[in-house]
């Protein structure tokens, strides 16, 4: 059905149907008109052609088609994209600036839990959890013995990539594990203490640890290459919460299997949902299928940042998680 919006209350587009922005949708229908262009019999082309001049707001995230120039310039009278993601690499950054429609994301709602995931995933390799787990549930604490010991966690340097929300919640969980914390960011940060270094292989090579918490851009796609991974070396851990392609994952793939870097705790991947098949084999890698930002909790939480940030734009007033500076 074409939906107009006898409402005469503000609307947001959504371009696919997603379980969260049914949260929102019960939570906000009485202020806001959520115009959906699965619902409608027309192609999406002419469906947003047909509201072109009346969508100011377009609600969207990593899950759903990406936000690229040839979809902006079917919406003329876009202001705000509010993405319930914490990433933005399904968003074409320089196409908003250009038309100058500003953006928000989730990343305030996500950096606790992903933060979390990462310190597990640490912990898990460093500590061989999932590989103990394996070994008991086989049966070879009986007929094998001995399990081979993990690495201690206290007292290890870890360098961070990207110390934006996600990067600064791993910092503060890995120093009250007794880590030592260093960093990589596009700037220094002169709100926090820990050594930086603006050359991610230097970082690397002073590291028994990289955790990735940066945004997948231009600028670090594969920047974590084979120099990179080499200078990590043979006792180094690679942890990425970030985005696959911040890896060379084929380099990394082959760094594992050679031993020239020491195990790797894994949430995303270069070609989601396909994970490189020689990982399944090795004890020293853990998996899972990029689920850091989302636990059963979570919802509540993003649906709520989401309404906060469209009653601020209607208002005139700042957002809550505006993106500034991608
Ligand atoms: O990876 C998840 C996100 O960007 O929200």
């Amino acid at each position: 059905m074409a939906q107009d919006n006898p409402t005469q209350l503000p609307q947001v587009l959504l371009l696919f149907p997603n379980p969260c922005f049914t949260v929102l949708e019960s939570k906000a229908s009485h202020k806001f008109h959520f115009l959906k262009a699965w619902d409608s019999p027309l192609p999406q082309a002419q469906f947003l052609q047909s509201h072109a001049n009346s969508t100011q707001v377009l609600l969207s995230s990593a899950l759903g088609p990406p936000i690229t120039a040839q979809l902006l310039q079917l919406l003329p009278s876009l202001k705000l994209l509010i993405t319930l993601s914490a990433g933005l690499d399904h968003v074409d950054f320089s196409a908003c600036s250009a038309r100058g429609v500003r953006i928000a994301n989730s990343s305030p709602i996500f950096a606790a839990d992903v933060a979390d995931m990462a310190v597990g995933l640490f912990l898990d390799v460093m500590r061989k959890i999932s590989a103990a787990n394996r070994f008991v549930r086989d049966g070879f604490w009986v007929s094998r013995g001995d399990f081979v010991l993990g690495t201690k966690v206290g007292g290890k340097r870890v360098g961070i990539v990207g110390l934006g929300h996600i990067g600064l919640e791993v910092a503060k969980r890995l120093e009250a594990f007794d880590c030592k914390i260093l960093y990589n960011s596009r700037k220094g940060k002169p709100s926090v203490s820990y050594p930086f270094y603006s050359d991610v292989c230097e970082l690397a090579a002073n590291s028994d640890a990289l955790v990735i918490c940066c945004a997948l851009t231009a600028q670090t796609r594969h920047m974590i290459n084979k120099n990179v991974l080499l200078a990590l070396g043979r006792e180094g851990v690679i942890v990425n919460v970030g985005r696959g392609a911040i890896i060379d994952e084929k380099e990394m793939v082959r760094c594992l299997v050679q031993g020239e870097i020491k195990g790797a705790g894994l949430d995303v991947f270069e070609n989601e949902p396909e994970v490189p098949k020689e990982l399944f084999g090795l004890d020293n890698v853990v998996l899972s299928p990029h689920k850091a930002a989302l636990t059963a909790d979570c919802f509540t939480d993003l649906t709520d940042l989401a309404m906060a940030n469209l009653e601020a734009f209607l208002l005139n007033k700042p957002l809550l998680s505006e993106v500034v500076n991608h």
